[in-house]
């Protein structure tokens, strides 16, 4: 029997370790191959180039674009920034009017609050019980001053996974910009930016295996051909839409983590699917616990699962020796507020005070699935028996 080596990690959705394979391809970035992409008169900057654009052909194709539809970022935070400042600085004409959903991430919740200071108008679109957004009611929300709809498509602290290519379907009918937030779901299930009619996609190399500070923002170039102004000025990198040197080694850390993930898409969807239910299966037995977000539309490696009336602070302390866990967003994760995703879903506060959240991935084994739901077993049978409901 192999030795688990503890704290069993268990959340790939705040972040992943390198894959050993993508660190073998950035290595030679570091020192050999040190160019300068904007240095076009030697061999050092064109062998830099050429590791970038084979790395953006490899990042296009996990999302079905064409790789002049990607802009390197340094990771999510930034491609929603620029997504969503860009636009409204373009379209400032058109309209000024962005709808989004009360469960998106931070990136993008704190990014329009910060465009409703400088005149944005937001609509933020409730949730259901399942995490959810309503079709009708977005429709509903489009006003000919609207010029972008922001919604995630799976969400980081439940996994659940919204009806993308219905809602592109409506943004298209309506002639309104679609940008989603991708980074939880790229890697995990597939995505075709083409076939669900989106505009502009944000997602980051750390959440599949590839290296931290790197991530891209795809912008449609095929009709219609999307346009937005670049919020880091300077000497024009990346299409005048993002300046600033390259990050060659990351970025060929994230094509290489792309091209691994696409390889390994189907069987590792199957397999992570498989070792999520039956920890699912071992926690739900747990008397008075319950999952939440929708059962069945959710990414394969994310559970999130209330046990009441612990609080999930007390109980991840009690935890985090075993099992490296979180109760939502990593950003958060130092909050004692109930989670405002939680609580959009309409979960009432000792439910989402009580809950936590289990993130799995490539390394991920069966044992330490059964590790998991043993230790969780154990510990919250203890608090509860002790009576440790506050935090
Ligand atoms: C849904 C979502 N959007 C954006 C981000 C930000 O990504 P990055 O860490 O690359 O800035 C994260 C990471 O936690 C995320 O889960
Ligand atoms: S950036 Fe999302 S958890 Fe921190």
């Amino acid at each position: 029997m192999s030795i688990l080596s503890v704290p069993v990690y268990m959340d790939y959705s705040a972040t992943t370790p390198c894959d050993e394979r993508v660190v073998d391809a950035m290595l030679p970035y570091f020192t050999r191959f040190f160019g300068n992409t904007a240095s076009r008169i030697h061999s050092y900057g064109w062998q830099a180039e050429a590791a970038v654009e084979l790395a953006r052909e490899q990042v296009a194709q996990i999302i079905h674009a064409q790789p002049k539809e990607i802009v390197f970022t340094s990771g999510a935070t930034e491609a929603c920034n620029l997504a969503l400042r860009g636009v409204v600085e373009l379209y400032a004409v058109k309209g000024n009017h962005i709808i989004t959903t009360k469960t998106e991430h931070k990136a993008v919740l704190d990014t329009c609050k910060a465009l409703e200071k400088k005149g944005a108008i937001i609509t933020y679109l409730d949730v259901d019980a399942n995490g959810l957004i309503d079709l009708t009611a977005l429709e509903q929300s489009i006003t000919p001053s609207t010029i972008l709809v922001s919604i995630m498509l799976a969400n980081n602290e439940t996994g659940v996974v919204q009806n993308v290519a219905e809602i592109g379907k409506i943004c298209k009918q309506h002639k309104v910009l679609f940008f989603c937030d991708a980074t939880q779901a790229v890697g995990k299930i597939p995505i075709d930016v083409l076939a669900s009619e989106i505009d502009l996609l944000a997602f980051s190399s750390h959440k599949i295996y590839g290296p931290k500070g790197v991530g891209a923002l795809y912008i449609r170039s095929r009709n219609p051909r999307v346009k937005i102004a670049p919020q880091i000025t300077g000497g024009g990198h990346e299409n005048n839409l993002r300046s600033g040197t390259l990050n060659v080694t990351g970025i060929v850390g994230f094509g290489k983590a792309c091209s691994i993930c696409m390889e390994e898409l189907s069987t590792e969807q199957e397999r992570l699917t498989r070792l999520r239910d039956r920890l699912k299966d071992g926690l739900l037995q747990i008397p008075n616990t319950t999952l939440n977000g929708h059962p069945s539309q959710r990414l394969p490696n994310v559970l999130n699962i209330s046990f009441p009336p612990l609080n999930s602070g007390l109980l991840l302390s009690a935890l985090n020796k075993s099992i490296a866990l979180s109760s939502g967003s990593a950003c958060t994760s130092g909050s004692l507020d109930p989670s405002y995703v939680l609580s959009a879903m309409g979960i009432d506060d000792t439910h989402a005070r009580a809950a936590l959240r289990f993130s799995i991935g490539r390394f991920t084994t069966e044992e330490e699935i059964d590790f998991a739901i043993r230790e969780v077993n154990e510990k919250v049978t203890q608090l509860r028996n002790e009576g440790m409901f506050i935090g």
